[in-house]
């Protein structure tokens, strides 16, 4: 029988890549995960192998596997906060050796020779390749971390400094990376300023630490959950929060914040958050709803406010991110799970229901069969 052509790119990945390693898949949008399988390259002469010890649940990881963004190339294996050991680098590899503690985030190549690249800003390469759900420059789809074993190119690999744990430092490769390098780019949380926090999640409650570590003179919670108040006073050391979904609080916060990270995962109207903002305020868009956003030319005209976008970090600025981390004690704060439990931490992150990411324990628990 003549091969089909899925058989013929399923012999040719298993000629490129015929490492095998142990995953958890989603197949289809229910985005029910299940062990799998999984196809890895050997390691290149500028690729760094690395045994996965943690995995950062991200909530991009939960929209892809529902297919919210509509780009999902099944079976999705997720994950790109990563954590682990080098098992072995390529022989052009001078800045790893094998026992390294290194990690990788949201990217895993890019073209190296556009605009962006050249400014050392990979993650606005138009052929950026994402760690998961993406074409890698070998036209292999590619896998995340929720996997026993990673190969990566040695320029998208980053370091962990000795002081941060592995578990709790997971989640810095995107949810860390993402909120610091805009709040640096735009200045949020610059000394004497006051910036809001929009979604106490993820990326919400390391942008409230960062935002002390550097200095700001004051960080606003602004949440959908009463029953995160105390936690993000008392535990996170945010100075004030405020329930999005009262008018009196919302009120009262008019018109005094400089900057505010936007971390919200769906869509709400902008109008009541901008209005938080003072003149010249900047809103920073994070959060990647699957609707679009609706926006008045009057909200933002009055009082000459801002709505920047950013996405991830540059493999620099990720690394500044780790480095500046360890030197201020800014870690997640982790809820680690074994394998067995990714599904119903899905269910419970899409309820908004984890203090406040997931990590999963790859190296104690993904085992191959
Ligand atoms: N731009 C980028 O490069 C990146 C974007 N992302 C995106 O950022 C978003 C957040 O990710 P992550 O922090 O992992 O997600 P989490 O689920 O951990 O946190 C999101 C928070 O958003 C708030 N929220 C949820 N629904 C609503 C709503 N309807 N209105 C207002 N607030 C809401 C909740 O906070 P509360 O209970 O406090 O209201 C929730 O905890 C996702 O869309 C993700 O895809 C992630 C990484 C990189
Ligand atoms: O969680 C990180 C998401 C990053 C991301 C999502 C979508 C997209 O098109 C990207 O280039 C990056
Ligand atoms: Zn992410
Ligand atoms: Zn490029």
């Amino acid at each position: 029988m003549a091969p089909t052509a899925t058989t013929t790119t399923a012999a040719a990945e298993q000629q490129q890549h015929p490492r095998k390693a142990v995953g958890l898949a989603a197949h289809d949008a229910s985005g029910h995960l299940s062990p799998i399988r999984i196809p890895r390259r050997n390691t290149g002469d500028d690729d760094v192998a690395i045994k996965v010890l943690y995995c950062g649940i991200c909530h991009s990881d939960l929209h892809t596997i529902k297919n919210d963004w509509k780009n999902a190339i099944y079976p999705v294996v997720p994950g790109h906060e990563i954590a682990g050991v080098v098992k072995e680098v390529g022989k052009n590899v001078a800045g790893f050796a094998a026992g390294d503690r290194v990690g990788v985030g949201c990217m895993v190549n890019a073209c190296r020779a556009c605009e962006s690249c050249e400014d050392g800003a990979e993650n606005y390469c138009a052929r950026v390749v994402l760690t998961y759900n993406s074409r890698d420059r070998d036209g292999a789809v590619t896998r995340g971390g929720y996997s026993d074993l990673v190969v990566a190119d040695a320029r998208f690999v980053v370091r962990f400094p000795d002081a941060l744990p592995l578990d709790a430092a997971a989640p810095l490769l995107c949810a860390g990376a993402t909120v610091y390098a805009p709040m640096r780019r735009h200045g949020l949380g610059a000394p004497g300023s006051h910036v809001g926090v929009i979604g106490l999640g993820g990326l919400g409650h390391v942008a409230v630490k960062f935002a002390r570590a550097f200095g700001a003179a004051k960080v606003t919670v602004i949440s959908t959950s009463p029953g995160k108040r105390e936690e993000a006073l008392e535990r996170l050391g945010a100075d004030a929060f405020v329930l999005s979904t009262d008018a009196a609080e919302m009120k009262a916060a008019a018109g005094t914040m400089h900057g505010i990270v936007n971390t919200a995962s769906a869509a709400a109207s902008l109008h009541p958050y901008l209005a938080l903002l003072k003149p010249h305020g900047k809103m920073i868009l994070l959060g990647i709803p699957d609707k679009p956003l609706q926006v008045s030319a009057f909200a933002l005209i009055g009082g000459g406010k801002t709505i920047a976008g950013s996405c991830m970090a540059s493999i620099s600025e990720t690394q500044e991110m780790l480095d500046f981390a360890a030197e201020h004690g800014v870690a997640a704060d982790v809820e680690v799970i074994g394998a067995g439990e990714v599904n119903a931490a899905m269910e419970r992150l899409a309820k908004g229901y984890v203090r406040y990411r997931f990590v999963i324990d790859v190296g104690n628990t993904l085992k191959a069969d």
